[in-house]
């Protein structure tokens, strides 16, 4: 419950959020995110051997290097470097003049040459932040840095034995670490989603949880409101922004649970979580942690960032997702839940040249003059809704922009009705290889020139009440939802092509 007087400070909004949390009253929770971005470059971050997607042939993308076979060495691919400054500009991180390389040592299985090369000391940005929807201030970023991602361990209990795939041994990764500054798994979830958004948007990575190229690790701590942070215990490898969500909210009771007990301790723990009871489980204790004996890797050398080429980055950096929002609301005047729902759209894969934004900004900009927001229901009701009944999204939409611009423009110049347009994208889509030009296809339907001489819209209304004798009584007698039924036999008649208003004065003056 909310207390009696509220403090009216600067703070008042980050500590109303605490209390406002009916799961937890008085208590606060603290939430720090280290996320991994699989790099969506071509080749691995320090051999030549290209980048693998999920499901490929296992070990069939492996340099001598990424097998850490003895005399070779890492080159570094600039092509990272260059991703990982767009990360760091859009996230207005401060990107380091100087950078530098180390090894964190542990053994494993998925690790060849039993180190990982990392930036654990000179980072290659630090600081920075991203806004989340209903938060006024930014996310604080705390480092950005560049660092190989493993080979990938699959274990078989049945015959008690492990395969290895290098594919993804030595790929790059993006580690975006925040400061404590999320405060709900909602806050979380939104900040996850929003990092996502902007790391697809400048082409940095595919940032796909179910695919394995965005982890993340997230630390939890909670504390009495008005009390300095708890000891946060750090959740590793959540591949799921449901799964992060619930990981927290466990281990916000788990750990709220043990600091009602007498000795009110919540030890520091590195955590797991199953996926099956949604449950933490213990991994290992601060003191059980291993030391990784952190070294500068002698075969890399500083890394320079010129002004120069922060510069240039600067100047082909793509739009970033917040600018396009504004950009959706005031160019064209759409609601932000329009202008939200393509920005959704466009965080799933891309289609073809360009995602849902681009292709919306070609049917506005090439297509037919037609009200922003009703191309975008040609878009999204329609041409969506199409797709989502058959279980497909917008990534397979088999229409360009420019046919699903002409057959808006059909439609606009009353060349056909709207209920014909709905008609003729519906075989558009079932027949997509077509040469057929959207008008040509109209033509071979026959829904073009709905006109009134060529359509008798009396004779079918009368036709319509003839063949309805008791709705066109029971319309009489006062129910009115009947007309639609009446109407629906005059359009299905006329294979679409009556304009419904037209048909539904007509009837209405006939049935009086
Ligand atoms: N009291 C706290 N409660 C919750 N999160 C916290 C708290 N203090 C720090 N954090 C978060 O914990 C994370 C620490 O990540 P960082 O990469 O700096 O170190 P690490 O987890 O010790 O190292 P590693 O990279 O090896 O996992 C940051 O996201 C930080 O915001
Ligand atoms: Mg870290
Ligand atoms: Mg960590």
């Amino acid at each position: 419950m909310l207390p009696s007087c509220r403090p009216s400070s600067f703070f008042a909004g980050r500590l109303r959020r605490a209390y406002h949390d009916q799961r937890w009253p008085g208590w606060q929770v603290v939430i720090g995110i280290e996320t991994h971005a699989q790099i969506k470059s071509r080749q691995k971050l320090f051999s030549d051997s290209f980048t693998s997607s999920l499901g490929e042939v296992p070990n069939i993308h492996v340099s001598p290097f990424d097998a850490a076979f003895p005399g070779t060495l890492p080159k570094l691919n600039q092509e990272c470097v260059d991703l990982a400054l767009r990360t760091a500009i859009a996230l207005g991180s401060n990107i380091q003049p100087r950078c530098s390389f180390d090894r964190k040592h542990y053994f494993y299985s998925d690790l060849p040459s039993g180190y990982q090369i990392t930036q654990h000391y000179a980072p290659i940005a630090l600081g920075g932040g991203l806004l989340i929807p209903n938060r006024d201030s930014p996310i604080r970023i705390k480092q950005i840095q560049l660092e190989q991602d493993t080979a990938k361990s699959t274990f078989e209990p049945r015959t008690r034995t492990s395969s290895i795939d290098l594919n993804r041994a030595g790929t790059g990764l993006l580690e975006i670490v925040t400061e404590p500054d999320l405060r709900s798994p909602e806050e979380a979830g939104a900040y996850v989603r929003a990092l996502q958004a902007m790391l697809r948007a400048i082409g940095a990575s595919d940032g796909n949880m179910e695919a394995g190229s965005l982890r993340c690790d997230v630390n939890v701590s909670v504390n009495p409101i008005g009390q300095p942070p708890g000891t946060r215990c750090e959740i590793k490898n959540l591949n799921s922004i449901k799964f992060m969500q619930f990981a927290i909210v466990f281990e916000v009771h788990r750990q709220r649970a043990l600091l009602s007990q007498a000795d009110a301790v919540v030890p520091q723990e590195t955590r797991g979580f199953n996926q099956d009871t949604l449950e933490t489980f213990k991994m290992r204790s601060k003191e059980e942690a291993p030391d990784y004996r952190y070294m500068p890797d002698p075969n890399l050398g500083v890394l320079s960032i010129a002004p120069e080429r922060i510069k240039s980055t600067v100047e082909i950096m793509p739009e970033l997702p917040w600018v396009t929002r504004i950009r959706l609301l005031r160019e064209y005047e759409l609601s932000e839940q329009d202008a939200d729902i393509l920005l959704n759209l466009d965080s799933g894969q891309e289609h073809g040249d360009g995602g849902a934004v681009a292709y919306f900004d070609r049917l506005c900009k090439d297509g037919p003059s037609v009200n922003p927001r009703v191309v975008f229901n040609w878009m999204v009701h329609e041409l969506l809704g199409r797709l989502h009944a058959a279980k497909l999204t917008f990534t397979d939409n088999p229409l360009s922009s420019s046919q699903l611009g002409e057959l808006i423009a059909l439609v606009n110049s009353a060349a056909i009705t709207g209920t014909s347009g709905k008609l003729l994208l519906r075989e558009m889509l079932a027949d997509s290889s077509s040469a057929l030009t959207p008008t040509e296809r109209a033509r071979s339907l026959n829904l073009l020139a709905a006109s009134s001489e060529q359509l008798d819209v009396s004779a079918l209304c009368a036709a319509a009440i003839a063949a309805l004798p008791s709705e066109a009584a029971a319309f009489k007698k006062g129910h009115k939802n009947v007309l639609n039924k009446i109407l629906g036999w005059v359009m299905k008649e006329s294979r679409g092509r009556a304009d419904s208003q037209q048909v539904r004065e007509c009837l209405i003056s006939l049935l009086h």
